[in-house]
């Protein structure tokens, strides 16, 4: 389980431009297939062998840049409270201002680490600047250059050393981890309540591997679920223990331990910009998906059309996950909830799935010959082996002569193939290209597929 470190501070310290330098240093380990561009607010990094995940807490504030506004102060004070570790930055171009002291009494009350960062810090000579920072009673302070890189690999050294060491693994690791997720009032605790409560056969709590992550487990048709991070949902009431009702952090966390996200959508009001957004954290975490239009009892549905409505709506603003099923019910009537499960079954039975390389590789060879690669300067691009280099979403690893010759266009076509060759319509795939060098290695469109200017040109001869 990857730690998730939020970066807290005023606005234009630097947080974004710090957020990118960490991020960008990881190993390029995802290519994934570009979709919808968003913001990202989070990334994954790699330092010294050990992979955390990096929250930007200054995309939480929307238009708003005042550091005083009650909602970014809720956000990021929640941030601390979910995060394993906390950053703050502070400006060493503009100073100290109260509202650093207020941020770093707020660290001072939790329980967890807080490093101290003074951005723009460019270079030796301007550590006089830090100076004034040491009046704030902190006793280390990292000075550090976003911008540059000075100082950045002190930090990272001390930030990663106080990272937990590798935790016991989870129980049930054959379990389909299912995650609910969705913006705040769209019935999740309704709907994980009304799941367990169908459930006949043991439902237990147990500790996940995480602080403060509990997990619901049950058994239905002999088949072990796991509802990760439902801590404190079955005791609702103690709502003076929740900060904020929604978390970005805590549907990050769940997302990142899922299989399968149930993304619950207040099926009344209709679809919102926070339901895309959640939407596309599942998508950038690449589990399955299956989104859940709930409240399905408020919905007028006198002409019948309700549903193809709604589910156009849907993938007009989120086609990034085109391929996630739609499913109307409703947590309070329980309306369709145990069809849930035949759903996340067969999502969760392709998004396990495993292919032999011969058997890919006949599927590519087939698609290669029926839609030919295009031309890079004047050859035609040769496609090596694909092989498949892990399941849970199924990634594949295509080697071709010049990967980044073949467009996105062409690459989705590949990846098109491979879904309606085994029945794989409802998750996510990833395919990397990679490039593959060496004397005559075999390739699959051997073929030859006539290249129309260089037959021309012999015709003229
Ligand atoms: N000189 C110098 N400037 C920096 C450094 N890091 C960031 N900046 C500049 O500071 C400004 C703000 O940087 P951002 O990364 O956008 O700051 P932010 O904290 O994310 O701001 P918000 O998104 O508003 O919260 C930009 O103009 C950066 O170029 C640095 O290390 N040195
Ligand atoms: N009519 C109707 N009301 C529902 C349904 N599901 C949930 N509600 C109501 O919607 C409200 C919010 O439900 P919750 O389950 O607390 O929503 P949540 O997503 O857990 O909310 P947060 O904890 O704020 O994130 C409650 O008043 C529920 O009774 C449903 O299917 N039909």
């Amino acid at each position: 389980m990857k730690p998730i470190v939020a970066i807290v501070g005023r606005p234009n310290v630097g947080k974004s431009t710090l957020f990118n330098r960490i991020t960008r240093s990881r190993d390029a380990i995802v290519d994934d297939l570009p979709g919808v561009t968003r913001d990202r607010i989070f990334g994954d990094a790699r330092w010294n062998d050990k992979l955390f995940t990096l929250v930007d807490t200054g995309g939480f504030a929307e238009g708003d840049d005042d550091p005083f506004a009650p909602h970014i102060r809720r956000q990021v004070t929640q941030a601390i409270a979910d995060a394993d570790a906390v950053v703050l930055v502070l400006d060493g171009k503009g100073g100290v201002s109260p509202f650093d002291a207020d941020l770093i009494h707020t660290l001072r009350t939790v329980d967890k680490p807080a490093h101290f960062v003074v951005n723009k810090i460019d270079g030796e000579g301007q550590e006089k600047n830090m100076a004034e920072f040491y009046g704030l009673g902190i006793e280390t302070l990292f000075p550090v250059s976003a911008e540059h890189g000075y100082g950045i690999s002190d930090f990272m050294d001390a930030l990663t050393a106080t990272f937990p060491g590798d935790e016991e693994s989870d129980a049930h690791p054959d379990a389909i981890r299912i995650a609910v997720v969705g913006k705040p009032n769209a019935g999740k605790s309704s709907l994980i309540n009304a799941i367990l409560g169908e459930q006949r056969l043991v439902v237990s709590e147990m500790a996940g591997t995480t602080r403060d992550a509990i997990d619901s487990v049950f058994i239905r048709e002999n088949r072990h679920y796991v509802l990760v991070d439902t801590a404190g949902i079955r005791r609702k009431g103690k709502v003076s223990m929740r900060l904020e009702k929604f978390s970005i952090i805590k549907a990050l966390r769940s997302l990142e331990r899922c299989d399968v996200a149930l993304i619950v959508i207040d099926a009344e009001q209709g679809i919102s910009d926070q339901d895309v957004r959640v939407a596309g954290y599942a998508q950038d975490r690449g589990c399955g998906a299956i989104f859940l239009l709930n409240k399905w009892d408020l919905v007028d549905n006198r002409d019948g059309k309700a549903l193809r409505r709604m589910t156009d709506d849907l993938r007009m603003a989120a086609k990034f996950l085109s391929f996630a099923p739609v499913l109307t019910v409703s947590a309070l009537t329980g309306q369709r909830v145990p069809k849930i499960f035949s759903l996340v079954d067969a999502v969760y039975n392709q998004y396990d799935f495993r292919v032999t390389t011969g058997q890919l590789n006949k599927v590519m060879e087939k698609a290669l010959e029926r839609t030919p690669p295009p031309l890079h300067k004047g050859k035609r691009l040769k496609f090596y082996y694909a092989t498949q280099v892990s399941s849970k979403p199924p990634t594949f690893v295509s080697f071709v002569s010049f990967p980044e010759a073949v467009h996105f266009s062409y690459q989705r076509y590949l990846v098109n193939q491979i879904r309606d060759a085994f029945g794989l319509d409802k998750i996510p795939l990833r395919m990397l290209l990679r490039q593959r060098t060496g004397k005559n290695p075999a390739f699959l469109n051997k073929k030859r597929t006539p290249i129309k200017g260089k037959r021309k040109r012999r015709e003229k001869r």
